[in-house]
């Protein structure tokens, strides 16, 4: 149904033939579509393009095609496409999957500048105890390990958004915040729900139960509600009662304070979809990063050798890493790198769309067209990383053994205006949780490193909008009594 020329003679960007009305649904995997397109433009070039019930999806492979669309042109492509199921639940206030708007220019501001380097480091304390208190869950419950993970990233998040500190892992507000980001991971994704790419199905009235949206929508209006009003309550009740701790929203209260009319009312609308999507956006990315940076070390024990011997040249074994040693650590900042290229958390990072029609190196994009930039072929093309596939933190260490910048890795976070905010946090949670894991721990996959060390093809990951290791074996064993020690005294001492 789409001619592939259009406007002037102009056409789309290369790629598979659609069939009648489906287009190319065919040649889009539901799973792992980024080395399905990443295979296609060996075939077609790095600019491919793809039509799906009507949309027009154009994917970019290769750095030159992000940096000159999705950066230098982002006043038309920083837009999102409607979800329809996301429309149903009212979820526009969520930054992530937000329309370019008035209301998500106001809420990037609010997290561009509250999460810049120089406002983010006012989190580092916090982040620091958080990964002391990692290691003593490890050391005392070490079978829970990936939990401890999980929860610790909750922990970060309401305590930098909310000054919220977390009552264990039935936590109403951490268990709120997960319910919203299983329900959007399963039906954010094309094809993930019928009614997205058949947007009529959201008329099926709710006596047809087994066929309606309706109740499911409402469920996921509800957690919604919840997950941005219920932390802001909570901010409130502190400032009125003098218990408000440091965080983004008691910064943001008291700026809505000066505000007056329409403008405080979409001030306060920004706010709350701004924080709210902290949790969802920054939780299961963080923890995905982390696990992979697991599985690198499980298979790579020269590497988690070279890197503790390195942390105990700086810290003498007396005492556990701080944010203060890591100029000093070259080969931690090398690893916490590799770990975001080799596997990236956001392949594909989350979809843009244009909000004009646009031509580019010849080839019509139109207006509403998704386009993707396909972060897995950009750190995996090996003429900028030579064996792509290998896990090699030496690739950031010069020759004269310090850290080396590697511009291109910002794209583990997207593109243009879009591009993570949470991107100066993650940085320093990356790097803490990683020297202090190391300098504490020997990370083997059996309780005594008895089942050896696997091969890459031994771990499985999830191949949607995030990429994260599924279940794998993994012991954090004490490195000795000395490591011990220092795990146990870190919180007393606070230090
Ligand atoms: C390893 C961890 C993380 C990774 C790999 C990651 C990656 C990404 C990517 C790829 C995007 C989409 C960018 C685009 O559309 O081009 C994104 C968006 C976003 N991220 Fe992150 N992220 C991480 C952690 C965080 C954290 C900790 C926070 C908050 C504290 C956060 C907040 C956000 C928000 C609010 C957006 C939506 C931005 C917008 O649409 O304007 N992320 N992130």
């Amino acid at each position: 149904i789409h001619s592939r020329r259009r406007r002037g003679g102009l056409s789309y960007p290369p790629g598979p033939r659609p069939l009648p009305i489906i287009g190319n649904i065919r040649d889009i995997p539901q799973e792992f579509s980024w080395l399905a397109y990443t295979k296609l433009s060996k075939t077609y070039g790095p600019i491919l393009s793809f039509h799906v019930f009507g949309q027009v999806i154009v994917v970019l492979n290769n750095l030159k095609s992000v940096k000159d669309l999705l950066e230098k042109r982002g006043d038309i492509y920083s837009d999102r496409t409607v979800v329809p199921f996301h429309e149903m639940a009212e979820w526009q206030w969520n930054m992530a999957f937000a329309r370019y708007s008035e209301i998500w220019r106001l809420g990037r501001k609010i997290l561009d500048r509250g999460l810049r380097p120089g406002p983010a480091a006012k989190y580092r304390p916090m982040q620091q105890t958080q990964a002391r208190v990692l290691l003593n869950r490890m050391l005392t419950r070490p079978n829970e390990w990936e939990a401890h993970i999980e929860l610790l990233q909750g922990e970060m998040i309401l305590a930098m958004g909310y000054g919220y500190e977390v009552q264990g892992p039935d936590d109403r507000k951490i268990h709120a915040a997960q319910k919203l980001t299983k329900i959007s991971r399963e039906v954010t994704l094309p094809g993930a729900l019928l009614v997205n790419n058949l947007p009529f199905l959201r008329h099926i009235p709710e006596w047809l139960p087994w066929f309606s949206y309706k109740p499911l929508a409402r469920f996921a209006y509800d957690i919604g509600q919840e997950v941005i009003n219920d932390p802001i309550d909570f901010v409130k009740r502190g400032i009125l009662n003098g218990t408000a701790q440091p965080s983004l929203a008691l910064d943001q209260l008291k700026e809505l304070e000066k505000l007056t009319g329409t403008e405080h009312d979409k001030a306060e609308q920004a706010m709350l979809g701004a924080l709210g999507t902290l949790y969802t956006a920054g939780a299961e990315t963080t923890v995905a990063a982390i696990m992979t940076f697991l599985v690198a070390i499980l298979l790579h024990p020269e590497i988690q050798k070279k890197a503790q011997d390195e942390l105990d040249a700086v810290t003498g074994r007396e005492r556990l890493p701080t944010f203060e040693d890591r100029p000093s650590l070259p080969f931690i900042e090398a690893l916490c790198k590799e770990t975001l290229r080799w596997k990236p958390v956001g392949p594909l990072a989350v979809p843009h769309a244009t909000t004009k029609d646009d031509v580019y190196e010849g080839y019509f994009i139109p207006k509403g067209a998704l386009v993707i930039g396909n972060t897995w072929a950009i750190f995996h093309d090996p003429e900028a990383y030579p064996e792509p596939d290998a896990f090699k933190p030496e690739r950031y260490i010069n020759p004269d053994g310090s850290a080396r910048d590697d511009p291109t890795l910002s794209a583990a976070f997207g593109y243009g205006r879009r591009i993570c905010p949470g991107r100066y946090f993650v940085d320093a949670t990356l790097f803490i949780v990683i020297a202090s894991l190391l300098s504490a721990f020997d990370i083997k996959r059996g309780p005594k490193g008895e089942e050896g060390v696997k091969g890459p093809s031994e771990y499985n990951y999830t191949g949607n909008l995030v990429s994260r290791p599924t279940q794998f074996p993994c012991s954090f064993i004490p490195r000795d009594k000395r490591a011990e020690e220092l795990i146990s005294d870190s919180l007393i001492m606070g230090a």
